[in-house]
């Protein structure tokens, strides 16, 4: 089966170079050639190469492929899906967003589901950074669709000699650790950038862990897929790393400094939707609220670090 990525972002350009044969679709016309001539994605991940083999596109009527991968920030997936449904519908959707629809407050798989019924979703999901993907590094991650033989199909069919899937049925667990993982991942830059220290980060890290396994377990999903690459391994990842961009976002508040508004923060929007949504659940998620407060400018961050220290004490 043929392979097109929607979306020459940084994650949807190294996932073409993984993959190698295989159409990248790029919603701006002038963008798409300029990589068709230079052969890099200057704008997005710059220094990396596309293998001759990858053919870059804007027209969405020359793509020739039953698996489609929608490398895209989670909030304009919606409307993407809205926009190409009759082209999108008859395909395999393979969701390659990490966040929560701030309207409809469900994941990407769950967007596709209601926009398109009918039509076969998955999710691709777990810790990888574009660039260590694109320069062929080893990772590992979550191929998750409810129906196993798809999984599996998908599983098979995306693999490659250093990009290791493992499958899941488990769609709601794969989709929330992606999402609410972000979340954590700014509260701990917040914590790095006001120089609160590494304890601090640590102590976030599990705190917010717990939470995640909360709200996962009060929406259906199975403990065991947080604690997995989708949860807790790209929460390390992200949580530790500058390469990240939450993590830095997040840095970047803590210390009060600039930072490029134009950069996709997955997790500011998923902070607010997922407040909201355990809000609704009756689920108590205390860094993630303290974030969408810190966000909306409801708290600074001195008031956001006082809340959660002055919370009751309590069993683990
Ligand atoms: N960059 C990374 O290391 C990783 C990113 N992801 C996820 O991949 C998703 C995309 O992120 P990146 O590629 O990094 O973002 P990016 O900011 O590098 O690129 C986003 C791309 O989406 C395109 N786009 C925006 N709105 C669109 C629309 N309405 N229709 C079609 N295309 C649209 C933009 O033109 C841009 O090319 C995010 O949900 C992110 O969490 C997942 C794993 C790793
Ligand atoms: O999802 C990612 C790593 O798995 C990328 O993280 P950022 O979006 O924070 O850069």
């Amino acid at each position: 089966m043929n392979v097109a990525i929607l979306g020459a972002g940084a994650f949807g350009t190294a996932l073409a170079c993984a993959l190698g044969h295989a159409q990248l679709w790029a919603r701006d016309a002038e963008h798409a050639a300029e990589i068709a001539r230079t052969r890099r994605n200057t704008r997005r991940l710059p220094g990396v190469d596309l293998p001759e083999t990858v053919t870059v596109t804007h027209d969405l009527t020359t793509i020739d492929a039953e698996i489609l991968l929608l490398a895209m920030p989670m909030q304009q997936m919606r409307g993407f899906l809205r926009e190409h449904a009759d082209f999108l519908a008859p395909r395999i959707l393979v969701a390659c967003s990490k966040g929560v629809d701030m309207e409809l407050l469900i994941g990407p798989v769950g967007v596709i589901e209601q926009a398109l019924p009918g039509t076969q979703a998955a999710l691709l999901t777990g810790p990888s950074f574009a660039a260590d993907i694109a320069r062929g590094l080893p990772t590992a991650l979550t191929i998750a669709a409810r129906d196993a033989e798809l999984a599996e199909t998908l599983q098979t069919r995306l693999s490659t000699e250093n990009l290791r899937l493992y499958r899941n049925t488990d769609v709601t667990g794969a989709e929330l650790g992606g999402a609410l993982k972000n979340v954590i991942a700014i509260a701990a830059g917040m914590v790095i950038g006001a120089g609160l220290g590494e304890s601090a980060r640590a102590a976030l890290m599990a705190r917010g862990y717990a939470e995640m396994q909360r709200l996962a377990l009060a929406l259906g999903a199975e403990t065991e897929t947080l604690a997995g690459l989708s949860g807790f391994g790209d929460l390390v990842l992200t949580c530790g790393s500058e390469k990240s961009r939450n993590f830095r976002y997040g840095m970047a508040l803590g210390a009060d400094a600039d930072f490029n508004a134009g950069t996709t923060v997955e997790g500011a929007a998923t902070a607010r939707a997922v407040a909201r949504l355990a809000r609704e659940r009756g689920v108590d998620m205390p860094i993630t609220r303290m974030v969408a407060a810190v966000l909306d400018g409801m708290l600074t961050l001195t008031e956001a670090k006082g809340a959660l220290l002055a919370r009751p004490l309590t069993l683990e």
